[in-house]
């Protein structure tokens, strides 16, 4: 049948046969292939006009849209965060269609958390998945929960979720008491009644990273420099603080660059290398001794444990092992610090709600003895400080997905109107739960612009009304981790010492609050540089 369209085609058409040439089919690959795009788009672009539309440049979270700042014309990486109380307050609906007019593809936003649970809570039958070239700067150790789908996601969730456990968590308690009393010390605040942090991201990220050294991948860590290695060598806590440190770098940076002789692009090869090696031999160590049943209560020991109680079937290799080790460092580390320096940050503005939490402190733990994992569940109030501050800087701003079938949402009517309404999605739609949107929108938070602890007073420590974290299956795995770290960490902080905020000349602490507690997204959402002072609280 070809052949024979072929045969006409040349009889009729004199030119046809130099017409074909590799240059022309490969054209008209092309253009057939653009028409098949612009058919998709077009699908796309009708299907979702029962949204709102707000057009801009380019396509955020995507090149050239990352680099060019929010504008009234273009929404950058951060526009959610600038335009919160405008998107869908302004278009008088909690979902609004993205067009970009040069470059990407339309996409949905959404500020519902009813209409996320049914993109982003997952399990391995959801119609949605996380778009591929969204989990670059999570697959480079190799395959792990947060980058995979399906029954490959289902195989990583049965071997993870055991890791986080109980024991698990009286570690995380433990070593964050002991970070603590290190970091006293290190840092001289011992003899000091009044201490001076220009920024408290500084403390907050080193708190987190040791914290994930030691309780993810039992490494011993200390506030002070690391031990030098025997072999001369990098140490491995260097390593691992340069690696976390250069994720991004090492994506955009070409693997020859990195034999030049310029250190900091040297050290990004040569932490890689050195960690590889270590992590490899670390897996076989454990296995050894989990074999041996000597265990220690570490993520890496634990997942190495779950993994070897499974069946074959389901058992990860040691890439993915390493995979996942990973994945915790870089999903845990700052997520967690930003959270416990926007903590700071309300605390340095609201006496009155730090006075109200250290009563809880003095009456669950008093003034002397050591907290308690014990103490966790009864220090809500202590909770609830990091929730109110995780839930205004969501650190996980924006869950992306895309519809990998055609498919359907159902979407709830507007506030005071019952029942809801069933739309189709085609696949290829990509819609992002907007986290910030969730977080300040009124449907869920009366006031939701001021920062109100109470909110959350007395919540089940595990509540899927706390929406921060994501819901369902594909929540997020580290949040008790997070909170168990963060309520021990306040919980000793605030005991000894008060919040101030180190204001300018002049100025009072709200128009302090106004200027510091900005966001800023660099990957996560965190806020901007914190500058407190503590003061040593004096005891009767
Ligand atoms: C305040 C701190 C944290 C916040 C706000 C946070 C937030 C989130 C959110 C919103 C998700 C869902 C992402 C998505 O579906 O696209 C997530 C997933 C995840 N988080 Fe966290 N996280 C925090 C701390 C941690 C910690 C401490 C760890 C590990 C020690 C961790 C490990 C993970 C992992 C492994 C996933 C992927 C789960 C999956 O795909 O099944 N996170 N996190």
């Amino acid at each position: 049948m070809a052949s024979s369209l072929v045969e006409s085609l040349r009889f009729r058409v004199p030119w046809f046969d130099s017409a074909i040439t590799p240059a022309n089919l490969l054209l008209v690959s092309l253009g057939l292939l653009t028409l098949r795009q612009i058919v998709r788009l077009l699908k796309i672009y009708r299907s979702s006009s029962h949204f709102p539309t707000t057009f801009t440049a380019f396509q955020p979270f995507v090149l050239p849209g990352l680099l060019v700042p929010t504008t009234s014309w273009s929404t950058g990486f951060d526009w959610h965060w600038i335009r919160r109380f405008q998107t869908y307050s302004n278009n008088n609906n909690e979902t609004v269609r993205l067009v970009p007019l040069l470059s990407g593809i339309p996409g949905l936003w959404t500020s519902n958390m009813e209409i996320g649970r049914q993109i982003a809570s997952g399990g391995h039958r959801s119609s949605f998945i996380k778009p591929p070239e969204s989990n670059g700067v999570f697959l480079q150790w190799g395959m792990n929960l947060a980058a995979s789908e399906g029954l490959v996601w289902r195989k990583h969730r049965r071997v993870v979720g055991p890791a986080f456990n109980t024991e698990l968590y009286k570690l995380v308690w433990k070593k964050t008491m002991e970070t603590y009393r290190d970091m006293v010390e290190v840092e001289g605040w011992k003899n000091k009644d009044v201490v001076d942090i220009p920024v408290i991201q500084a403390i907050t990220l080193k708190f987190a990273f040791l914290l994930i050294s030691s309780c993810g991948f039992g490494f011993p860590s200390t506030w002070d420099a690391p031990p030098q290695a025997a072999d001369g060598g990098m140490p491995v806590q260097e390593a691992l603080k340069i690696v976390a440190d250069t994720t991004i770098l090492h994506l955009v940076v070409p693997k020859w660059l990195t034999y030049l002789p310029i250190q900091k692009l040297k050290d990004i090869r040569i932490s890689r290398e050195r960690l590889s090696g270590f992590m490899h031999e670390q897996v076989a160590e454990r296995k050894a001794k989990v074999a041996a049943g000597d265990l220690s209560a570490d993520a890496f020991t634990m997942l190495v444990k779950a993994n070897q109680d499974e069946s074959t079937k389901y058992q990860l290799d040691d890439a993915e092992l390493i995979g996942n080790i990973f994945l915790f460092m870089f999903a845990g580390h700052e997520t967690t610090a930003h959270s416990l320096a926007a903590t700071f940050g309300y605390m340095a503005i609201h006496q009155d709600i730090q006075d109200e939490v250290v009563e809880q402190i003095m009456s669950v733990v008093g003034p002397d003895r050591d907290p308690h994992f014990d103490d966790y569940s009864k220090l809500d109030k202590v909770l609830a400080i990091f929730y109110e501050a995780a839930r205004m800087f969501p650190a996980g701003h924006a869950l992306i997905r895309m519809a990998e079938e055609d498919t359907v949402l159902t979407i709830p009517n507007p506030v005071g109107e019952e029942g809801s309404q069933t739309i189709p999605i085609p696949k290829g739609t990509e819609i992002i739960v907007d986290m910030i949107g969730v977080q300040y929108n009124p449907r869920y938070f009366p006031d939701p612009h001021m920062y109100k602890p109470s909110r959350w007073y007395g919540l089940p420590t595990d509540s899927e009304l706390f929406t921060a974290f994501s819901v369902g299956p594909r929540a997020c795995i580290g949040r008790r981790f997070a909170t168990v770290e963060a309520t021990c960490l306040l919980a000793l902080l605030l005991r000894d010492w008060k919040v101030l905020p180190i204001l300018r000349d002049g100025e009072t602490k709200e128009e302090w609050g106004a200027r510091i507690m900005d966001g800023r997204i660099v990957i996560t959402l965190g806020v901007s540089n914190i500058p407190i002072q503590l003061v040593r609280r004096t005891r009767v």
